[in-house]
């Protein structure tokens, strides 16, 4: 898979708690890729929390932040890139995404639900009603979403380490597709 993907980075996309950390992660192991996460990143450079950021300096302070450092690890390879569920709401970072092999984990609204219920680390989750707030979300994203090479569907109740499985077994098809191109 490695030869195959000839280093090509892959990008992780879709709604908060579908995944993109926990399997990014597994995935860069199992490719012998490097493993990076825009939040993680964002949140290292900038020296607080994601809460903090949206809090003291706004959400358009934090998009422009993750268009810095989508811009920034673009340039390297041999990546596997757990993104923040918005970041397909910028059309520059459409041009970042595309150096590279976009995956979007796509999961239904209880599944996220459950998932988040007790995490306060997602500033647009600390709303009254959560579940509202994360179907408007999806909608609002979910033409954005379906622009990734891949869709991989989740259920309930499939480990990490099945959907990573998945994605790698899905991934020479597309490459394929983009090769005839
Ligand atoms: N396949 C899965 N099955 C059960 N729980 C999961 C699965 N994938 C992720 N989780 C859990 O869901 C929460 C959100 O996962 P995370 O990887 O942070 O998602 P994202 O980065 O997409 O927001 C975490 O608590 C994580 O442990
Ligand atoms: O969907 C979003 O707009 C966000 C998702 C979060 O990342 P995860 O998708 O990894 O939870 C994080 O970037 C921030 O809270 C905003
Ligand atoms: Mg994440």
């Amino acid at each position: 898979m490695n030869n195959l993907l000839k280093g090509v980075n892959l990008y992780l996309i879709g709604m908060m708690g579908v995944g993109k950390t926990t399997v990014g992660r597994l995935l860069a192991h199992q490719l012998g890729y490097g493993f990076i996460d825009t939040d993680d990143v964002i949140v290292k450079a900038a020296g607080k929390s994601i809460n903090e950021i949206f809090t003291e300096e706004g959400e358009a302070a934090f998009r422009q932040l993750e268009s810095d450092v989508l811009g920034q690890v673009c340039a390297y390879t041999k990546l596997t890139i757990a993104t923040g569920g918005g970041i397909v709401l910028r059309q520059e970072n459409w041009g970042y995404l595309r150096h590279g092999l976009i995956v979007w984990l796509d999961a239904p609204v209880q599944v996220l639900l459950k998932r988040l219920a007790e995490d306060e680390t997602r500033p647009l989750l600390q709303d009254s009603d959560p579940e509202d707030k994360l179907r408007s979300l999806l909608q609002q994203r979910q033409p954005l979403y379906s622009q990734a090479d891949l869709h991989i569907t989740i259920t309930d109740n499939q480990t990490p380490e099945e959907i990573a499985t998945r994605i790698l077994e899905a991934i020479p098809s597309v490459l394929k597709n983009q090769n005839q191109n």
